[in-house]
């Protein structure tokens, strides 16, 4: 009964305290990955922050119980089996006793080397583990371009040099194992001869060798276990040196923080903006605009000209290498993140939709929403109606596992949550995918509520859009190659000219109307 008990009471203590620690590990991490810059993303495989959360967390939770546990109570189980032998025969257990620097020195060796197989093995687990998101995420891409082959292939490569490194860390183990062994032998051997030796020549009893070596195994076997554990060990604090990786890495903030919307905005002035991904690659050169309060800006331009990266640093995601940009006349720099981020609602062009309900997607504009706000979000972004055709309305479950909504139906979502912030800067990535009339046409009725009464600069694709702004910024090549309204950007003859009659001439001479839907090519 009391073995039972002993039993029980070792497994369920060793995988709680496990658990605790693994717990522990894990949200600490993620609240470190949540203060993470973009640009770490830009940088890092979600792949290796995922094995760090996963594999690393398992390998740190298993060296906290088992490992731990083996580590210290193997030395009391070796000392008191010592202090033991050393009443039977103290000159025989002293030579019994070498065993342990030996394998402790065995144990060291090989630790090191699985300690550094184990940072090579994580860090291609987190290759693997990114090859393996890319595809489960891309099946609507990979199907209808045959890529089953090509991606089985890619994923076969890296599956293999993570098992070179599993088998690599199995074949160091088991030296380690199969040296710790004979350690334990060749001290049996030994201790054996010179017991005999003691025994013949009259200073030990033949009972006394007996009762020796029978306990001796005491003294031995907890040594060789020592060293395995201290191999485990390894492995664990080579996984604790990667998440101690991520968490002294720069963040944007020290603790998560507050956010709140700032409601009074009168102007934005971007003076002389500069800023490059890389040193080495300038994206916007000296880009100046002033916003105020209510007006509609809209920025247009060829691809790649830097729209969507002058959005990112306004929103702060991105640091300005040079110029200034201010706000209410207080310069950003001066700024808290959140205080900076409270002036804007962000509608992108990809609508990102988080698993859980209808009613929790739309409350990310405002956590603190109540349900008639909510509904009334969903109502002015014409959502409520598809929305209350669900059988479970706003409680449907959404994202994997749940429903899947059609993109004109996540715009709406995504249309929502802005109405639901009501920030009094709107920045609006104007989508480009072509949606079914009815649909564009819910669509069109939501923004122009969202935008109604609102600051709003907007990455605008659509040519009765750019039509209607009080200012367009063309920008190209980082710089900004025109400012004004239509009609006077069109007298000036220049990019925005050039841009809007390939959209328009080709299909004016034929019906009068844009051969295009989208502005610009
Ligand atoms: N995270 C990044 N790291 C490095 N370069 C980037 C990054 N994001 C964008 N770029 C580069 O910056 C340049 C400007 O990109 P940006 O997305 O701002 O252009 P854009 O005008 O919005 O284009 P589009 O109209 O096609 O969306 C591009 O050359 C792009 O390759």
């Amino acid at each position: 009964m009391a073995t039972a008990a002993n039993v029980y009471w070792d497994t369920y203590l060793k995988s709680k305290v496990s658990s605790k620690v693994r717990k522990s590990i894990r949200i600490d991490t993620l609240k470190k990955v949540l203060c993470l810059p973009v640009s770490h993303f830009d940088d890092h495989h979600s792949g290796e922050l995922l094995t760090r959360m996963t594999n690393d967390n398992q390998a740190i939770g298993k060296a906290c119980s088992d490992t731990m546990l083996s580590l210290i109570r193997n030395p009391i189980l070796a000392l008191s089996s010592f202090i033991y032998l050393l009443t039977i025969n103290w000159k025989l257990a002293i030579i019994c006793a070498l065993v342990g620097p030996m394998t402790l020195l065995v144990g060291g060796g090989f630790g090191k080397v699985l300690r550094h197989n184990s940072q090579l093995l994580q860090h291609r687990v987190g290759g693997l583990t990114s090859v393996l998101q890319e595809i489960l995420g891309s099946s609507q891409i990979f199907k209808p371009f045959g890529l089953e082959k090509k991606l089985l292939q890619t994923f076969t490569q890296n599956s293999d040099d993570v098992s070179k490194f599993e088998i690599r860390g199995g074949k160091i183990q088991a030296s380690l194992s199969a040296a710790a062994n004979a350690v334990g032998l060749l001290s049996f051997i030994v201790t054996f001869i010179v017991g005999a030796y003691f025994t013949a020549s009259g200073s030990m009893t033949v009972g006394g060798l007996i009762a020796f070596i029978q306990l001796m195994n005491h003294l031995t076997w907890p040594f060789t276990g020592l060293a395995s554990s201290w191999g485990e060990l390894q492995q664990a604090l080579g996984a604790a040196d990667r998440i101690f990786k991520t968490m002294d890495e720069r963040t944007e903030f020290t603790d998560i923080p507050t956010h709140k919307v700032n409601h009074e905005f009168t102007n934005m002035k971007v003076d002389g903006l500069s800023f490059g991904y890389t040193s080495s690659r300038s994206i916007l050169n000296n880009v100046s605009f002033h916003v105020e309060a209510g007006q509609k800006i809209a920025l247009v331009g060829p691809s790649g000209g830097g729209k969507t990266t002058i959005f990112k640093i306004l929103l702060g995601l991105y640091e300005p290498s040079g110029g200034d940009i201010q706000i209410n006349e207080n310069n950003i720099r001066d700024m808290k993140l959140q205080e900076l981020r409270g002036y804007f609602s962000f509608v992108p062009q990809e609508n990102v939709m988080y698993s859980g309900t209808i009613r929790e997607n739309i409350a990310c504009g405002r956590l603190d929403a109540s349900e008639e706000e909510i509904v009334a979000a969903a109502g002015d972004a014409n959502a409520l109606g598809f929305i209350l055709e669900l059988p479970e309305g706003f409680d449907t479950h959404m994202g994997e596992g749940g429903i899947r909504l059609s993109g004109g139906q996540k715009q709406r979502i995504s249309i929502a949550r802005a109405l639901l912030r009501n920030a009094p800067v709107l920045l609006l990535d104007e989508a480009t995918a072509a949606l079914d009339n009815e649909s564009e046409r819910l669509v069109q009725k939501a923004l122009e509520r969202l935008m109604a009464g609102r600051t709003t600069i907007i990455i605008a694709h659509k040519l009765s859009t750019v039509q209607q702004a009080d200012q367009i910024i063309v920008i190209q090549n980082g710089r900004v190659a025109e400012k004004g309204r239509h009609d006077e950007l069109l007298q000036s003859e220049g990019l925005y000219h050039t841009l809007y009659k390939g959209i328009y001439s080709e299909s004016h001479l034929k019906k009068g109307k844009p051969l295009y839907e989208t502005f610009p090519l």
